[in-house]
């Protein structure tokens, strides 16, 4: 196996694709462009982040369903509005054998007019609510953008939760609820920190009534990118799907239902590698590592005795059991014919968090040599004290690299209050918090003066050049600095004479 041969700082994109490949997450889906085969290694992060969320939305009272992948040009002609502008993004299924369909079906590209339908026959009373179905499925949105692995693909797995609730507080609690959750994913499994917050009017979905999110960043290219939302709908699609119940307090009328929608989607695997990635390849948060701890037999050579490497193996084995029985998910790599250098650089390709190496020496000392992926910090460990050390080792190494890219990520967010700093702070591959109008066509004026004039920027390759694009709003941040006085401080756009609103989160983004 050859390594990855561009480094992270010299060609981010390249260096992406070749970690998602050579760690053997992915294979590209050649027949066409835009899918992904995600192997094992992709799978097994996705399964354990599923468990995770599935158990907390099932405490929830949440319950599972499954819709069919079509949709009817009708339901989704009840939802024009805003689906008008995904239009070019739906796949059509258009003939069956050598036959047309009469009719034409879309593939899903999210359920609301595959599922509405069904909650308006199945919610009568106000006794069915709350009505909370969650699946997990695959859609497919035939992006025109350049497509990449996890981030941005033609279909991607995914949760999508639907709810319905009898007031505009009940679905609100649990829009917050979810995206919480969605937080907690990032931060206590995928050691990744998020801000945070509601969606502008530009950003948020359309169809709904307002959109909460948590928001990454990228350290290689400055940008913010999307996480997952909680979107609170309102009584919009109540009211273009007939979802009512009659009022509790008033006979005769009726109500239609607050509804919620939310998702997560195989983009955060991405998020991870991409962040968490060095030179020499994946590197896993122990949280979410298929294999936490590898060790490797070193110190035995061809003329080692046979019955000293027997003795070996067996010591090798007995200390494997000893670490399983911890909890911690180990493995040995006794794979003849490769050297332990050759070992560790497979090893450290794949991200194990741990690599942990025997030999006659360390036997001789009763200790366990260990080398951490994160840090490349090497040590030794009793062998006495492995049972404790070993776990404390892991749970370590999630915690420093939260706090690294957390660290990363507060440096890296400015809170400004002049203009001028703006652009250079994109440059400086920032993203800035400003006071600004929330007003759309101020947003959209802010884009366009925060293109990158800096294209006079040496040549370099030019992928690591900060992006040229202007910053799209991120966010704004449930967490609001201090310092802005509603009515006086003025939004920060100088084309704008509007007073700010709040502070916002921009940056270039994906
Ligand atoms: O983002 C979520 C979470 C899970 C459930 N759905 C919501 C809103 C999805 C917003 N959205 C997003 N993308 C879409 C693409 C399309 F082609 C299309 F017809 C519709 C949509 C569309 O509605
Ligand atoms: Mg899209």
């Amino acid at each position: 196996i050859i390594g990855i041969t561009v480094t992270k700082a010299e060609n981010f994109p390249l260096w992406y694709q070749e970690v998602v490949l050579k760690a053997e997450m992915i294979e590209y889906y050649t027949e066409i462009s835009g899918f992904y085969i995600l192997r094992p290694a992709a799978m097994y992060i996705w399964n354990v982040i599923r468990k995770w969320f599935q158990e907390r939305i099932e405490d929830m009272g949440v319950e599972e369903t499954n819709f069919p992948m079509f949709l009817s040009n009708k339901s989704l002609e009840r939802e024009k509005a805003h689906v008008d502008g995904f239009a070019p993004e739906l796949a059509w299924v258009t003939k069956c054998g050598d036959r047309d369909l009469e009719v034409p079906v879309a593939v899903r590209p999210t359920s609301e007019a595959v599922m509405y339908p069904y909650y308006a026959k199945w919610i009568r009373s106000h006794r069915d609510l709350p009505l909370r179905l969650n699946q997990w499925n695959s859609v497919v949105r035939w992006e025109a953008k350049q497509t990449t692995p996890f981030l941005r693909a033609r279909e991607f797995m995914w949760q999508e939760g639907h709810t319905a609730h009898l007031t505009e507080e009940l679905a609100g609690k649990e829009v917050l609820e979810i995206l919480e959750l969605y937080a907690g994913v990032y931060e206590q499994l995928l050691a990744l920190p998020v801000v945070r917050g509601t969606k502008t009017e530009n950003e948020k979905f359309a169809g709904g009534y307002y959109t909460t999110t948590v928001e990454g960043y990228i350290p290689s290219n400055g940008r913010g990118i999307q996480g997952a939302t909680s979107h609170c709908l309102g009584q919009n699609f109540s009211k273009m799907f007939e979802i009512t119940v009659e009022d509790p307090n008033k006979q005769g009328d009726h109500i239609h239902v607050w509804q919620n929608s939310w998702g997560l989607s195989t983009r955060v695997i991405g998020v991870m590698v991409m962040i968490h990635g060095d030179d020499k390849g994946l590197v896993l948060p122990p949280r979410i590592a298929k294999i936490q701890a590898i060790l490797i037999p070193v110190g035995i050579v061809n003329k080692t005795a046979a019955e000293d490497k027997a003795k070996h193996a067996e010591k090798v084995e007995e200390l494997r059991k000893t670490i399983k029985k911890t909890g911690v998910r180990v493995d040995t790599d006794t794979r003849d014919g490769y050297t332990p250098a050759w070992k560790f650089n497979d090893w450290e390709l794949k991200g194990v968090p741990l690599r942990l190496e025997f030999g006659p020496k360390d036997a001789a000392k009763e200790v366990i040599s260990y080398a951490r992926r994160d840090t490349g910090e090497k040590g030794t460990i009793p062998l006495a004290e492995i049972s404790t050390k070993i776990p404390q080792l892991l749970g370590t190494i999630q915690k420093a690299m939260y706090d690294k890219a957390d660290k990363s990520f507060q440096e890296h967010r400015l809170k400004l209050t002049n203009w001028d700093e703006v652009v250079p702070a994109l440059d400086g591959k920032n993203v800035v918090i400003i006071p600004h109008c929330l007003g759309m066509d101020c947003e959209d004026k802010v884009k366009d003066l925060t293109v990158s004039k800096n294209l006079e920027q040496p040549e370099g390759p030019d992928n690591q050049r900060a992006p040229s694009m202007g910053m799209k709003s991120l966010c704004i941040p449930f967490d609001q600095p201090d310092g802005l006085v509603k009515g006086e401080t003025k939004c920060l756009n100088p084309e704008c004479s509007a007073m700010a609103e709040k502070w916002c989160m921009f940056g270039r983004s994906y």
